[in-house]
């Protein structure tokens, strides 16, 4: 197999030699000091405390590439083909205790007692924890003996635990079938329904599987948290609520979820004027916030708003969850509840028109997302001229775009046409 032997190659295959770039370039490269520079780096990451975000983001993105250039092709193939078994080891790591016992332990603990507590028979285990330490998940420091690292109290985390198991129970047997799916998109399942072999919606599914659903509120939730929110760029009582009286509608929050909005919406004014509701499917309003000043109420988003007259109907990521077709009948079941005042805010991603770049720091994360809407909901992270295209179809018009994270999510304030 020439393309995996190639260390002591006197040629270099293209792939190699387009991987090293010119000779001049790694002639002139100080390679111990770049490797004690890099050391610094790992042994305390808080050497680099202060760095400014943008710098730090180029820094980690060059160190990637440079460590992709540095790969043969055979360290390549292994990297891409087990790359699932990041997400399946993590997962292992916090589902059976292993993460949990290794962070409340004192000092090391071996394998003999990591097999009791994980009830994972001491020959399977090893190969285990050969996986997650190769992936710095947590350290071997004797032969049969572990310690917690900074990453094993990171995964232990309730916010990265229900993250990934969003991410393995729930989106990872759908993301196996996608392959097989882009055969036949317009197909009767989704990816997702294909991994799960069902022909339940995601959320109905959900709705069965109270673990993968409490998770999947919960990432929902902190995946967000520390960011800039919609209410940080616009004034939501000067632009969308001025003059409204107590039994006037502010704000609905359709597909709303626990609550979350209206409660922030309460919290940034409270002082403000109206009636604020939530609306989700039933079963998910049981267990929403109880929020001072919020109504909560039942509703199908695809039959028509009940709610006449809001000064606001908000749609937080909705859409990316909904095909085109469904995006329009979502937005056409709200016209006639619409009047002069009324605002559709979607809040949504909205990337730019050109490609995302390939070093900017938001360019995998973006992607990945927009095949994990593939994969759940045959739907897509849509961008601005898409937008503007799809609320048109729907007899609505775009008023403005506010972007108010560096992940370009972003509200589109939408009124009738
Ligand atoms: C991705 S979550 C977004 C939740 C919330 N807007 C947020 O940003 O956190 C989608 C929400 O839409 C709700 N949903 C799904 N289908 C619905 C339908 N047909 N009618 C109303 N809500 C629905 C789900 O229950 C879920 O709460």
């Amino acid at each position: 197999m020439a393309l995996f032997s190639t260390k002591n190659d006197e040629s270099l295959t293209d792939l190699e030699s387009h991987k090293m770039g010119s000779d001049k370039v790694s002639r002139s490269v100080d390679t111990r000091a770049l490797i004690s520079q890099l050391k610094l780096i790992t042994s305390d990451p808080s050497a680099l405390k202060g760095l400014e975000d943008g710098e730090r983001l180029q820094l980690k993105q060059v160190a990637r590439s440079a460590a992709d250039a540095l790969e043969q092709p055979f360290e390549t193939m292994v990297r891409i083909a087990y790359s699932p078994l990041l997400l399946v080891t993590a997962r292992i790591g916090q589902d059976h205790g292993i993460f949990a016992q290794l962070c409340a332990a004192a000092g090391p603990v071996s394998l003999g007692e990591l097999s009791t507590a994980s009830r994972i028979p001491a020959d399977v285990l090893e190969p285990v924890m050969d996986s997650i330490c190769a992936r710095g998940m947590a350290t071997r420091v004797e032969a049969q003996a572990f310690a917690a690292s900074p990453l094993t109290h990171l995964l232990s985390s309730p916010e990265l635990r229900s993250a990934h198991i969003h991410y393995h129970d729930s989106v990872l047997p759908g993301l196996a079938k996608l392959k097989e799916f882009l055969h036949n998109p317009h197909g009767p399942r989704t990816a997702w329904q294909m991994g799960h072999d069902t022909d339940l919606s995601y959320y109905s599914w959900l709705d069965g599987h109270p673990v993968q659903k409490d998770a999947f509120h919960i990432y929902m939730e902190a995946h967000v948290i520390g960011l800039p929110t919609w209410l940080d760029v616009l004034d939501f009582e000067k632009e969308l609520a001025a003059g409204a009286r107590a039994e006037d509608v502010i704000f609905v929050d359709v597909g709303g979820s626990n609550g979350q909005q209206c409660a922030a919406l309460r919290k940034n004014y409270p002082g403000l004027l109206g009636r604020v509701i939530l609306q989700d499917r039933p079963a998910v309003l049981k267990t929403a916030l109880e929020v001072e000043g919020m109504e909560k109420m039942g509703y199908d988003y695809l039959t028509a708003q009940p709610v006449k007259g809001s000064r606001v109907l908000y749609f937080r990521q909705i859409f990316h969850n909904n095909d085109d077709e469904t995006c329009r009948k979502i937005l056409r079941a709200q016209l006639s509840a619409m009047d002069g005042n009324t605002v559709l805010v979607i809040d949504d991603k909205v990337l730019p028109d050109r490609e995302l770049l390939t070093d900017s720091m938001d360019s995998e994360y973006q992607a990945s997302l927009s095949l994990v809407m593939r994969t759940l909901f045959n739907s897509q992270e849509r961008r601005e001229a898409h937008w503007r295209r799809l609320v048109e179809e729907a007899g609505l018009v775009v008023r403005d775009i506010r972007k108010y994270t560096e992940f370009d999510d972003s509200v589109v304030l939408c009124v009738k046409q």
